[in-house]
């Protein structure tokens, strides 16, 4: 039987809530070509120019409100899931970081160590794809393998969407919060400059050409994050359960000037606070994982906007984390 590790892969956090280490990791994190999709120069001088200079204090600030004892929520977080995966599965099993540490060529080197290991079977943690998140991932994975001439097989396991095993898990993971009293459930996915999925239409003449783009089926959708995020909440809503006028999809974490997904989560946060909505409670299930995208951006920043505009209480639905029953798919998984 092929000898087979783990490897799980999230994005990243920068090492410290200082600026410094945020400097140091929005650096390596925007000079990458899958993440600001320009020319070398011009993406270097974008990042020095208007990210650089300001950028790192903010976030610094921001990671502070939600920096842990055992460090940036999203690197304890991951690892508290290793750690549940551990105990179920009879593989050795790591995990990796795109941007920081520990990085994906530390982890490879050491799963690699033992030299009877003859597969990685390597999972990025992210539900939807995008080249900012899962190609990059893969491209990093497979750099390390040659720079090293790692022999080993890479398994990966692509985008899960709509697996009906990750779907079940999400609607168990949030159903106690479902069975409370609320007026409306935003499901606030992170979003995406538009040229990043109109790029990757193999037709050239579908995505984001008109509203209803993303519904039925097209080659396109292999690739198109809009699609899959629609398609997640789809199949959520109708395993939980969920009337449509009481849910609606929107896009957080708006960086620069370009043409993003929408609608925004701040300003759907606004409008359905001014339509009168008292409870809101907002489900982010890009991330598997709770990270600063959640944890300050949505649970701090976005019930102040609710709020500001009339709202009385915003629930963060948190993410799967560790929770036993996403930890059951990725074991199902990891043994197949
Ligand atoms: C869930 C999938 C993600 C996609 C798609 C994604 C695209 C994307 N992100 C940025 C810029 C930033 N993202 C930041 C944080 C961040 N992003 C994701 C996930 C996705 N990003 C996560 C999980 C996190 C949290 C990291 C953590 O430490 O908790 C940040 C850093 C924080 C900040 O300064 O705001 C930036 C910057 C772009 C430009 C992009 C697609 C082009
Ligand atoms: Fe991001
Ligand atoms: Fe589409």
């Amino acid at each position: 039987m092929t000898k087979r590790a783990i490897l799980l892969a999230n994005l990243g956090s920068p090492d410290a809530p200082t600026t410094p280490a945020v400097r140091r990791y929005l650096n390596q994190f925007l000079m990458d070509p899958y993440v600001i999709q320009l020319p070398w120069l011009l993406r270097r001088m974008i990042v020095s120019l208007f990210v650089l200079p300001s950028r790192p204090k903010a976030s610094a600030e921001a990671y502070q409100s939600v920096w842990t004892a055992e460090g940036s929520p999203l690197i304890a977080l991951s690892e508290k899931l290793k750690d549940a995966l551990k105990t179920q599965v009879t593989h050795p099993v790591e995990m990796a970081m795109r941007y920081g540490n520990p990085s994906i060529e530390q982890q490879l080197l050491k799963i690699t160590a033992d030299k009877s290991i003859e597969e990685v079977l390597y999972i990025p943690l992210y539900p939807h794809y995008a080249d900012s998140t899962v190609t990059t991932s893969i491209e990093e994975a497979r750099r390390v393998i040659s720079k090293h001439q790692l022999d080993i097989k890479l398994r990966i396991i692509p985008p899960f969407y709509d697996q009906p095993e990750y779907i079940k898990a999400l609607v168990t993971s949030a159903q106690p919060y479902l069975e409370q009293e609320y007026d409306h459930i935003i499901f606030s996915y992170h979003g995406l400059p538009e040229s990043h999925i109109t790029k990757l239409d193999p037709s050239g003449t579908h995505c984001l050409k008109q509203d209803n783009c993303c519904q039925g089926s097209h080659p396109a959708h292999q690739t198109c994050y809009r699609h899959q995020v629609m398609r997640t909440t789809q199949c959520f809503a109708l395993q939980a359960g969920l009337a449509t006028d009481r849910y609606s999809v929107a896009f957080q974490s708006r960086l620069g000037r370009a043409k993003w997904l929408g609608p925004n989560t701040e300003d759907t946060l606004r409008e359905l606070a001014e339509q009168g909505a008292k409870h809101v409670m907002v489900l982010c299930p890009a991330f598997v994982t709770d990270c600063l995208e959640t944890l300050e951006e949505i649970a701090i920043r976005g019930e102040e906007v609710f709020k500001e505009a009339g709202g009385e209480k915003l629930t963060l639905i948190p993410c799967m984390n560790d929770h036993p029953a996403w930890v059951n798919v990725l074991a199902g998984w990891c043994e197949h």
